[in-house]
């Protein structure tokens, strides 16, 4: 089932019984899911058949970033399993977004393929650590105007750089952000976080919701104070 809804909430659990137990309170029509890097290394592509056999529609994150050939191979193995959107990390480069893209297009494969810029757990001191000397927006720009020369769909962003890459890359490149933190809920480990009524208004596709839902006293609550308050916007 496809939905309008821009709601993307980040299954991140540690077995596939309670993922599913998640998505069984949730509704396709309502939000699409995410799978991630410690639920697909443990559950596997099993995970993705039975979210897809709920009608859910899942974006498999797992943020490819290797040699151009395998990068491809990985892309076109997710793209096969049907789900509906799947990254890589702009970081890898020209030539391996272009050999992801190329991929897709010779199988006629039509996943939503994107590139992940600058993680949201990051700022400047981060960066610089890693020996990138400018600020996040800047380090995103430069990776999304990349992504989108390599032929990507869109880019993983903060909210905070939604702006920005809609007026050098436009409306319709995708702008999937995570960081996402209602009022209601603690940023953690993001740094990069806005609210979702603000980060659509930013310019955001889509937003990625975990924690403030999923960890939530009362999931179904937490997600109908973002649906209202997106609403509202
Ligand atoms: O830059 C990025 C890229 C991916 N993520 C993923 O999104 C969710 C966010 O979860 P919260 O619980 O809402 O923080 C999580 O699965 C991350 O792996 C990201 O946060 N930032």
């Amino acid at each position: 089932m496809s939905t309008d809804s821009p709601l993307i909430i980040a299954l991140d659990y540690a077995s596939l019984d309670a993922a599913l137990c998640m998505a069984d309170r949730l509704d396709p029509a309502r939000c699409r899911l995410k799978v991630g890097k410690e639920l697909f290394t443990r559950s596997g592509p099993d995970v993705v058949e039975a979210l897809h056999g709920r009608g859910f529609e899942v974006f498999l994150d797992l943020k490819f970033h290797d040699i151009p050939n395998t990068v491809a191979g990985a892309v076109q193995a997710a793209a096969e399993q049907g789900v509906w959107m799947v990254n890589v990390h702009a970081g890898g480069g020209r030539r391996m977004m272009e050999a992801a893209r190329e991929r897709l297009q010779r199988h006629g494969l039509s996943t939503h393929l994107i590139a992940v810029t600058v993680l949201t757990s990051m700022e400047a001191e981060d960066l610089a650590e890693v020996g990138v000397g400018v600020t996040p927006a800047e380090q995103v720009e430069r990776l999304a105007m990349l992504a989108s020369q390599s032929g990507m769909d869109g880019v993983v962003c903060s909210a905070q750089e939604a702006a920005r890459l809609r007026e050098l890359c436009g409306e319709s490149f995708l702008k999937v952000t995570p960081g996402i933190r209602p009022s209601f809920a603690v940023a953690g480990d993001q740094r990069r976080v806005m609210t979702p009524r603000d980060a659509m208004a930013a310019g955001s596709t889509h937003l990625v919701v975990g924690r403030p839902v999923t960890q939530a006293d009362d999931p179904m609550a937490a997600l109908a104070a973002i649906e209202a308050e997106l609403a509202a916007g």
